[in-house]
């Protein structure tokens, strides 16, 4: 098979919260809030026993939003998240099985890149959206700049300790498509179940980055 266009999935989405669910219920609560605030997509990261039954119950409660699988560490993981309805998944970085899974597999899969190296072996793996990770702590803003010239045909998803005030920087490469960051779910509104809040920050990074 050839890969899923991960940029027709995410369908001009700009910013796709990253969240790891503590229970079924709060990610169903979290994925409603946030369409609620205007966002399209949701990255459910498979850190905790619960996250497949998280991303099953997104895609059967909330189907307008895209819910995608984030932390997909092997072949396994990216055929199980597929089977829980993820539309699409991310990994933190990429290994040579991963990359033929995700050619394998009828979700769209952005896989993680670092370096010029590992663009190159997506790229010659088929895949033209990668994730750029961990964003600032590579200093990503000027990596995005040095590979508008050599990867002109790749466009990247950075996440890593983005922020509201970092995301507009992002936003304005070129070569950037979309970013992923956890800002919109900050652990004290989850801990307090205060979906409000997580609607009203969504509503803001709408309004002042652009949801498409
Ligand atoms: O691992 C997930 C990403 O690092 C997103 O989280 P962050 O925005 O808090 O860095
Ligand atoms: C880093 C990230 O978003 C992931 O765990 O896939």
């Amino acid at each position: 098979m050839s890969v899923v266009d991960a940029q027709v999935v995410l369908d001009g989405e700009r910013i796709v919260p990253v969240y790891t669910p503590a229970s079924v219920a709060e990610a169903v609560a979290v994925a409603t809030a946030l369409r609620r605030g205007g966002i399209g997509a949701i990255e459910v990261t498979l850190r905790t026993p619960v996250a497949l039954a998280a991303i099953a119950a997104i895609a059967e409660a909330v189907p307008d939003i895209a819910v995608g699988a984030g932390t997909v560490l092997d072949a396994e993981q990216l055929r199980a998240v597929q089977h829980a309805g993820a539309t699409f998944a991310v990994s933190p970085g990429c290994t040579p099985e991963l990359l033929q899974a995700g050619r394998d597999a009828a979700l769209a899969y952005l896989p993680g890149v670092a370096t010029g190296s590992e663009v190159m072996a997506a790229l010659a793996a088929g895949y033209r959206l990668l994730k750029l990770f961990p964003a600032e702590p590579i200093n990503a803003l000027a990596l995005l700049s040095a590979w508008r010239g050599p990867f002109a045909q790749v466009r990247f998803c950075p996440t890593g300790g983005i922020d509201a005030t970092r995301a507009r920087d992002y936003l304005r490469q070129p070569n950037v498509a979309c970013l992923g960051g956890s800002w919109l779910t900050p652990a004290d509104a989850l801990a307090q179940g205060d979906w409000g809040r997580i609607e009203t920050l969504a509503r803001e990074a709408v309004a002042t980055l652009g949801a498409g």
